[in-house]
Order: C-alpha cells, then sequence, then structure tokens
C-alpha cells in the first residue's frame, strides 16, 4: 500500500472545493501535491458521447450547470456497474512522484470507502459555506440535483476536518495552518 497522503475533500457546490484545494495546491507546490478530480474523467467521456466542450464543463461555469443533472445521471450509471469506476480512471492519471494526492471533489460514500481500502493516510476534508455566500457566488438551489445523493450523500459523514470558507481570508489561513500540520504529521 502506498504511504501517500490522500486528501478527500468534498462540500456543496459553490462552497470553494476548487478554490480551497488550488490553494492548498500552491501551498504545497505542484511537484508535491496533485489535484484529483473524479469528475474529470466523467465530464471527458460525457462531453465526448454528447458532443459537449470538455473544457466548458471543467469550469465554474453556466454551461456545466446545464448539464450537470443530465451528467449525474450519466455518472450515476456508470458508477451502479462499478462503483470504483472514476476513482480508477482518476488515479491512473494522477502523479506517481507527489507525495500529497487531493482528491477535489468525492461526493458519495463509495467514494471514501475506495480511498480508505487503498491507502493507509486518508483525511477527509469538508469545505462548508453559509447558502448566502454560496448564492452570492452563483449558486441557485435546483431540484433533483441539490437535493439528490450527488450533493447529499456524504452530508452525514464523519469528516476528519471542517473548512469554513465564507470569504473571511484570516479564518481561512489559519484553518490551513492546521491543515498543513496534520500533513505534516502524517
Ligand atoms: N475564499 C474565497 N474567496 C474568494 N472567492 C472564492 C472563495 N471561495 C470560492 N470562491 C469563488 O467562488 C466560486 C465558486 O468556487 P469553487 O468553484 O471553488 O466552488 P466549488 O465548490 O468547486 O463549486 P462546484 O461544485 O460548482 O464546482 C469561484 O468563482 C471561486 O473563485
Ligand atoms: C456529474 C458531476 O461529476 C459534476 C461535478 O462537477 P463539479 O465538481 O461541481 O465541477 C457530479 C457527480 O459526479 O454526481
Amino acid at each position: 500500500m502506498s504511504d501517500k497522503v490522500i486528501l478527500v475533500f468534498s462540500g456543496k457546490r459553490k462552497s470553494g472545493k476548487d478554490y480551497v484545494t488550488g490553494l492548498l495546491q500552491e501551498r504545497l507546490g505542484k511537484a508535491n501535491c496533485d489535484l484529483l478530480r473524479l469528475s474529470g474523467p466523467l465530464k471527458k467521456q460525457f462531453a465526448k458521447d454528447h458532443q459537449l466542450d470538455y473544457d466548458k464543463l471543467l469550469d465554474a461555469s453556466e454551461y456545466k450547470e446545464k448539464y450537470r443533472a443530465a451528467m449525474i445521471k450519466w455518472g450515476e450509471d456508470m458508477r451502479l456497474a462499478n462503483p470504483a469506476y472514476f476513482c480508477n480512471l482518476a488515479i491512473a492519471d494522477a502523479s506517481t512522484s507527489a507525495s500529497v494526492w487531493v482528491i477535489t471533489d468525492a461526493r458519495r460514500k463509495t467514494d471514501m470507502d475506495y480511498f480508505n481500502k487503498h491507502f493507509n493516510k486518508v483525511l477527509s476534508v469538508r469545505v462548508v459555506c453559509d447558502d448566502t455566500i454560496r448564492i452570492q457566488r452563483g449558486w441557485v438551489f435546483t431540484a433533483n440535483v441539490d437535493d439528490a445523493e450527488s450533493e447529499c450523500n456524504l452530508d452525514d459523514y464523519a469528516h476528519n476536518i471542517i473548512i469554513r470558507n465564507d470569504g473571511n481570508q484570516h479564518e481561512l489561513e489559519m484553518q490551513f495552518q492546521s491543515l498543513m500540520e496534520r500533513i505534516r504529521e502524517m
């Protein structure tokens, strides 16, 4: 079993998962820390099958939101056949030399089970944020998305670390310091 440190991030839409994991990678350095997106291979295949723009599905765009419900459904069908499908593809693409892998977008208990089964040093990190701030960042409640498994399956998970990302940079910095400390201890 690899002794890489695996940080499995999750959080609601617009809580700031990409923002926080991007900052973390900056702090640790790209050579030491690779970002793994479970939704990466999902979006790539979905774009190919449906003649869509893969790059536009990756960023925080309206385009992505337009196709989110269909992508969730498609991904769930794939996961039903093999819950490890996207996790396997994500790690196959990851940097083997990085000592820290940051999974940016876990959504399901099966994702957590996968990393806990295959790695020793795993921490789950939940990014949280008030709904008022999520709305300011462009979040609009969408039925069949925000109340579905994709957004809610990890709500009751016993996360190791909670990061509050309401936009207070000082508060975020303090939390980063203790997260970096936890990583060093591992
Ligand atoms: N602490 C912060 N300070 C400033 N801007 C932030 C902060 N956190 C997030 N944002 C901004 O809010 C928007 C949403 O953040 P981000 O894309 O990281 O969320 P997400 O949880 O990855 O969302 P999604 O699940 O929809 O991809 C982005 O434009 C991002 O730059
Ligand atoms: C389809 C899906 O992967 C979209 C994720 O997009 P994002 O991480 O919010 O950019 C969500 C899911 O896997 O259920």
